[in-house]
């Protein structure tokens, strides 16, 4: 089997033919896998179509009936003819369209049902793949994902379908009875498909293309959007408000072009049906005319004929439209599917081992990383973080302070190489598991909507207020919380606008201590604080840090001082190990560093 393509070359618009095999095999896959646990209500919609089509299409062979036997029959005085041919026409009526009233329904459960399952899917799995993903796919294509090609699907499922259905067994009803009426005629309409045929292959290879494009270009018309709002304090800062105008407008216009292009391609075929179906119609009325005036057609099912014939062309007309959607639909789960086949490049250990006691040791052993396809940032890398220590980890900017952070969380996995807690490589642990034992607190500290006292017990989802509270005093963040307009009540926007970034630098604190996990990551996490509630978090840091195995990635030299260890890292390599005493006396990197933050302290 061929490597599943995943979202590589989504924006490919001319795929090979292979290729083209391969996106639209998975589509199908997807959409049978939605479609399977339908199956029940879809046998019963099939069943209602058949039938309330049947007593639609029995309506016109009724209309022939009652010219060609009912009024010889009335005009002989025989008036249960009429009763006959009337009863059955309005019963046929009436189950039309209670049976069709009743498909509908159940066309749109099945439909809503298939867009809600890959509605969750598209999410749990998005958020299941690796950072390292969500690093290259950018979030703007992810909502573009979710949002307007789910809505294109969801356009397609909630009408297109129930109407196809529809269309395809009253046309195949309709020619049957126009066969059944007059064989003859039947071969003239079946001329008719050479040329609807011939304009429905042309439509499908012009267009197929252009849908692609469509949700090519609407995927970046949604993420320049969201990245130009997401980072609007830059936009505003550097004035790039004309530039990225500028660079939307050309996006915008572009998906302008396609969507008139599209547009301009179905107001071809849909013209091209109405005539091919005028010009048959004219034919058959011809065709019957001579036949009439031979004796060989009898008026009524000329008129049946015709009735019949005109009603045909107007579902190809639906299937016409439904076909556009279609295309669209189709390019939009090519690429729904695509994002469904990436698998997380951090896996979940298929036989997970537990650390039964854990203690907090980190062992390194070999390692080799670098990040996707890219360069190596560690080579052959040994490190060994006793149990209990705390571990400041300085160096210059881009030395693989952050990246050692991300390895202990298994954000990323190595290369090669081992990385161990307490004797068990990180890649057995279960994730839920390494999420109770390893922590990280980034300089970020992201919070979530909800209140503050909810921010803080993501640390642990059954702490009590008062813990919750214990956490916050301990970090020293109990103080500001109280003087929030709800105290612990307060409710966080989603990016914690109503707090300060140190404020919110100790929320993400007092939820680590919560965790209360054996390992503890700062990274750069302290750079948001000022002198004075550095100072209130450094007493509550050591309180945190007591017993457990702390990594701290800091800027500020006053962060290291509570640690036990410094490591100076340079281009991915430890290049000073020791106490910050010893580093100081060794009159390295270290001492340099420490006496610049020093003198700037002066
Ligand atoms: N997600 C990523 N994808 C590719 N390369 C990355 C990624 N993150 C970091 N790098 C690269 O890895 C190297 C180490 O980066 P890292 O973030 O670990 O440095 P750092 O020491 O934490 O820097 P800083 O102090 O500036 O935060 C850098 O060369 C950086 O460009």
């Amino acid at each position: 089997m061929s490597k599943p393509m995943g979202v590589s070359d989504e924006d490919n618009i001319n795929l090979s033919g292979v290729q083209r095999k391969q996106v639209r095999s998975r589509s199908f896959r997807l959409l049978a896998r939605l479609a399977m646990p339908q199956k029940k209500l879809f046998i019963l919609t099939v069943a209602l179509v058949l039938v309330s089509n049947a007593a639609r299409v029995a309506l016109p062979l009724l209309i022939a009936l009652a010219i060609d036997w009912t009024l010889p029959q009335v005009r002989e005085g025989n008036w249960s003819a009429l009763g006959i041919s009337g009863g059955a026409y309005i019963i046929c009526a009436i189950l039309a369209g209670v049976l069709l009233a009743w498909y509908i329904n159940c066309a749109a459960r099945i439909s809503q049902a298939m867009l809600l399952d890959l509605r969750q899917q598209v999410f749990r799995h998005t958020q299941r793949l690796s950072l390292e993903f969500h690093e290259n796919y950018t979030s703007g294509r992810i909502i573009s994902r979710q949002t307007s090609d789910l809505e294109t699907l969801r356009e397609l499922l909630d009408q297109g379908v129930s109407e196809l259905a529809s269309s395809c067994v009253f046309v195949v009803f309709t020619l049957i009875t126009i066969f059944a009426l007059d064989w003859r005629s039947g071969l003239v309409l079946c001329i008719a498909a050479v040329p609807v045929t011939i304009l429905f292959f042309w439509y499908q290879s012009r267009s197929e293309v252009l849908y692609r494009e469509s949700r090519v270009v609407s995927a970046k018309v949604i993420s320049t959007f969201v990245e130009t709002m997401t980072g609007i304090r830059a936009v505003k800062a550097f004035r790039r408000e004309v530039a990225n105008d500028e660079n939307y407008g050309d996006i915008a216009e572009k998906y302008r072009v396609n969507s008139v292009r599209s547009f301009n391609l179905f107001g071809i075929l849909q013209p091209g049906l109405v005539l091919i179906g005028n010009l048959t119609v004219a034919a058959l009325l011809a065709y019957g005319g001579f036949r009439i005036l031979d004796g060989t057609l009898a008026v009524g099912v000329m008129v049946a004929l015709l009735l019949a014939a005109k009603r045909v062309f107007q579902p190809v007309e639906q299937i016409a439209m439904f076909y556009s959607s279609l295309q669209s639909a189709t390019a939009a789960l090519e690429k729904v599917s695509g994002l469904l086949e990436e698998e997380p490049s951090v896996k979940e250990p298929l036989k997970p081992r537990s650390i039964d006691q854990v203690k907090g040791e980190i062992v390194f052993r070999d390692a080799v990383f670098g990040y996707g396809q890219g360069p190596i940032i560690m080579d052959r890398f040994d490190l060994k973080l006793e149990a209990g220590q705390t571990v400041a980890v300085v160096g210059q900017t881009g030395a693989g302070k952050s990246t050692l952070a991300k390895l202990i969380s298994r954000f990323y996995d190595l290369r090669s190489g081992s990385l161990e807690i307490d004797s068990v490589p990180i890649q057995e642990i279960s994730n839920t598991e390494l999420r109770e034992h390893v922590v990280m607190v980034t300089q970020e500290a992201f919070l979530f909507s909800g209140s503050v006292a909810e921010n803080i017990a993501l640390g642990n989802p059954t702490a009590t207020l008062a813990e919750v509270q214990d956490a916050a005093k301990a970090v020293g963040a109990h103080e500001f919380i109280l003087e929030l307009p709800e105290g612990y009540d307060t409710d966080l926007n989603k990016r914690g606008g109503r707090v300060s970034a140190g404020q919110r630098q100790l929320i993400s604190f007092a939820r680590a201590f919560l965790a209360d996990p054996a390992v503890l990551i700062l990274d750069e996490a302290t750079s948001s604080l000022d002198i004075p509630s550095e100072r209130a978090v450094q007493r509550g840091l050591q309180q945190l840090l007591g017993n457990r195995t702390a990594l701290i990635i800091a800027h500020r030299l006053s962060t290291v001082q509570i640690a036990d260890r410094v490591l100076v890292v340079h281009d991915g390599k430890i290049i000073e190990d020791g106490t910050p005493e010893q580093l100081i006396a060794d009159q390295g990197r270290f001492a340099s560093l420490h006496k610049a933050w020093k003198d700037s302290l002066v």
